[in-house]
C-alpha cells in the first residue's frame, strides 16, 4: 500500500517546522527521512501516525486521507516506533508485544492461536524470545528498543513508520531489523541518522532541512560530497561499497585529510 505525503505543512506556535513537504513512499519501498536536528523530520512522521494534525496537507494511505480514518482504523494500517513510544506500566516483553494486536481486537478478546503465533515470531525476528518473561522496565534501551519492533510487526500493518530505530542498537541488531525492515513487504518510512546504514537500507532518501524537502532520490543521486556539505555542513569522501556498490561515507575529524590536502 502506497503512503503519499501531499505537501505537508506543520505550523507550531507562530513557527514553521513542516513546509510543503511532499514525498511518495511506493508499495513495499522503504524510504528515509535524513536531515540535520531540528530539520523536521520527527514533525513529518508524527503527523503519519497521527500524534500531530498537519495545518494544511494531507497525508494518504492507499486511496485513504489518513484524517478521514478513524483512530482504530490509522492503527490497523499504521504501525509506529517513534521517539515517545515506550512504556511505563511494569508489563513483561510478551504482555506488551501483544499490546500490538489492540487495535484489530474487540474488547477484552483474547488472543488467537494465529495471533500467540505471530507474536512468538516477532520475539525470534527481534531477537527477544529470551527476554519474554522479563518487566520492560527493567530491559536495556536497545532491548526495549528491539520489543517495541516486534509490537510494531504483531500490529500487522500495511505502513511502517519509525524514527529513529537503530539509536540504541549494536552494530549486528542495527543491521538485522534494517535487513528485516528490508525483506518485510511492508511500506516503511524511517528517520535515520547514519547515513551509512540508510544508503544500504533505503531504495529512496528525502532530505528535509529547515522543515523543506531540498533532496529526494536514490542514495546514489543523493548521497554526494556537494549535498553533505551543504546540508550537514561536513567534509566527507564518498566511496563506493566493495561489495555493494551503495555509496558510503567516510569522515574525518581532521576537516584538511578529507579536503585532500593532509597538513
Ligand atoms: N511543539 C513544538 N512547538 C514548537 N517547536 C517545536 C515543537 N516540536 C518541535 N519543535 C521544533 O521543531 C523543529 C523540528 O523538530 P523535529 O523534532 O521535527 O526535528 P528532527 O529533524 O526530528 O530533529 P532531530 O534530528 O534532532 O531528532 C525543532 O527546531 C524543534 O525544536
Amino acid at each position: 500500500m502506497d503512503l503519499n505525503l501531499d505537501l505537508l505543512s506543520v505550523r507550531l506556535n507562530g513557527t514553521d517546522l513542516v513546509r510543503e513537504l511532499s514525498l511518495d513512499v511506493r508499495s513495499e519501498h522503504v524510504v528515509g527521512l535524513v536531515g540535520p536536528n531540528g530539520s523536521g523530520k520527527s514533525t513529518a512522521l508524527r503527523c503519519v501516525y497521527r500524534a500531530l494534525k498537519p495545518s494544511s496537507g494531507a497525508v494518504w494511505i492507499g486511496d485513504h486521507d489518513l484524517s478521514t480514518l478513524s483512530l482504530r482504523q490509522s492503527a490497523q494500517l499504521v504501525a509506529a516506533l517513534s521517539q515517545e513510544s515506550g512504556t511505563d506500566l511494569d508489563f513483561t516483553v510478551e504482555e506488551v508485544i501483544a499490546l500490538g494486536r489492540t487495535p484489530h481486537l474487540r474488547g477484552n478478546q483474547p488472543l488467537s492461536a494465529r495471533e500467540r503465533e505471530l507474536c512468538r515470531r516477532a520475539m525470534k525476528q527481534l531477537d527477544v524470545t529470551h527476554l519474554a518473561h522479563r518487566g520492560v522496565l527493567e530491559l536495556s534501551g536497545g532491548e526495549r528498543q528491539r520489543v517495541l519492533v516486534a509490537r510494531a510487526l504483531v500490529q500487522e500493518p500495511r505502513v511502517l513508520v519509525l524514527d529513529e530505530p537503530t539509536n540504541h542498537l549494536d552494530v549486528r541488531h542495527q543491521i538485522e531489523l534494517l535487513s528485516l525492515l528490508k525483506g518485510s513487504g511492508l511500506t516503511v518510512l524511517i528517520v535515520l541518522h547514519d547515513l551509512n546504514l540508510a544508503a544500504a537500507a533505503c531504495d529512496h532518501l528525502g532530505v528535509l532541512a529547515g522543515g523543506r524537502l531540498v533532496a529526494s532520490g536514490t542514495p546514489r543521486e543523493i548521497l554526494t560530497t556537494a549535498l553533505i556539505r551543504n546540508v550537514f555542513g561536513v567534509d566527507a569522501e564518498i566511496i563506493a561499497h566493495p561489495l555493494t556498490g551503495d555509496p558510503q561515507l567516510l569522515y574525518s575529524l581532521d576537516p584538511d585529510l578529507v579536503k585532500g590536502t593532509p597538513s
